[in-house]
């Protein structure tokens, strides 16, 4: 395979409006920006990935305003004007800058989507995915009743949806999952804490184990592993690990001691697509699922996720669903679309998408080109 060297990095910050609020445990998405990279290398040839941060530090540390500026002032550093032989490697080139994973992500991703388009190849066939389409599943904020919920519910199974994720906390839990379990006794369903709540609330978990769903997807602190495991012996339902895995080091110390049975992987809360494959491999010779996490990504990092998702062992449907779902129009052509909860794994070089630069014009607030590396503090 050919190498690739980026010469230029452009970094468009852009604002997005979802069609509607989304709200977790930890507060309600509506506007948010992202950054959207722009990695060139010296033939030309434009690779693209994005942060997959919000406005705020609620779901991890980082936010749109860090992630930009340890970008700047250290990632793009590392990398520009380096012989990368292969995007595997660009993992160990930041690991000196301490965690940051989705500032290091971004620029990650954008240099996969490069070496492939460069090499002429899809990502998901430069990262030996064998799928060439995905299932596809739907998260779902916490919504005003039980009720509303459950008519959510409805119009998403009705439009094909494999699997039904209900956002819960303390407060809009056990009515809410029984209200859907009761109109819906037999779709895959499981339920999202996002850290809401604690071993004290054991028994109010463990009456989740009546509805039979899937899975409990991070039910306690954004950074235990502890507890967790406590917890998956208490209850039946199975744990499922999103917040607590930020590395393969982390998931494999969380699968030692049992804290999950299943792992949610987000490429950009894992630091990139290469650590994605890892955690991936390890899981599967583990004899553990996994699945492709999302953070109402643009169309840019919803094809990342698509390619990562076209591995083996992703056996349980993901959050990436079709772009009409988060926005009036994507920055992507095509834009993503589900046909009865499948979405077809892209075929073309790279992501296998265009980025509508139209759109992205008219949707950014900031833009930067960076052409060489700067030292503002020593370089180990
Ligand atoms: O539709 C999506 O992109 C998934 C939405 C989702 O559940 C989510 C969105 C933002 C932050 C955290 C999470 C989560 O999976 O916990
Ligand atoms: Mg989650």
């Amino acid at each position: 395979m050919k190498p690739v060297q980026i010469k230029e990095v452009v970094l468009h910050t852009v604002k997005m409006k979802l069609i509607a609020p989304f709200t977790t445990s930890f507060g309600t998405f509506q506007e948010k920006h992202v950054c959207l990279v722009e990695a060139i290398d010296e033939s030309g040839i434009s690779g693209w990935g994005e942060t997959t941060t919000s406005d705020e530090p609620y779901y991890n540390e980082e936010t749109t305003h860090t992630a930009v500026y340890m970008l700047k002032d250290f990632l793009i550093s590392r990398i520009i004007h380096k012989t990368i032989e292969h995007p595997l490697d660009v993992h160990d080139m930041l690991t000196f800058v301490r965690r940051n994973q989705i500032a290091k992500s971004a620029i990650e991703t954008a240099v996969w989507d490069v070496f492939a388009k460069k090499n002429n190849v899809p990502l998901s066939e430069l990262i030996d995915g064998t799928k060439t389409e995905i299932e596809v599943g739907k998260s779902i904020g916490i919504q005003a009743t039980p009720e509303k919920l459950v008519e959510k519910v409805g119009e998403y199974v009705e439009e094909g949806f494999r699997k039904l994720k209900v956002k819960i906390a303390p407060g809009a839990d056990l009515d809410y999952i029984d209200a859907v379990r009761k109109a819906f006794p037999d779709i895959p369903l499981m339920a999202d804490a996002n850290s809401a709540y604690t071993l004290n609330d054991v028994d109010q978990l463990k009456q989740l184990d009546q509805y039979n769903l899937m899975m409990i997807e991070q039910p306690l602190a954004h950074d235990d592993i502890i507890d967790h495991a406590t917890l998956q012996k208490e209850i039946q339902t199975p744990v499922c690990l999103d917040e607590s895995i930020h590395s393969l080091e982390d998931a494999r110390k969380a699968l030692q001691l049992g804290s999950c049975r299943i792992i949610n992987i987000k490429i950009g809360r894992v630091g990139g697509l290469g650590e994605s494959i890892r955690i991936h491999d390890l899981c599967r010779d583990n004899g553990v699922p996994v699945w492709c996490g999302g953070m109402l990504e643009t169309g840019i990092g919803r094809a990342h996720n698509i390619a990562l998702t076209s591995l083996s062992n992703f056996t349980i449907p993901g959050d990436t669903a079709p772009s009409s779902h988060y926005w009036d129009e994507d920055i992507i052509e095509p834009e993503v679309t589900m046909d009865h909860g499948i979405i077809q794994v892209q075929t073309g070089p790279g992501i296998g998408f265009d980025v509508n630069r139209e759109k992205l014009e008219q949707l950014t607030v900031e833009k930067e080109s960076i052409t060489t590396a700067v030292t503002p503090h020593p370089m180990p």
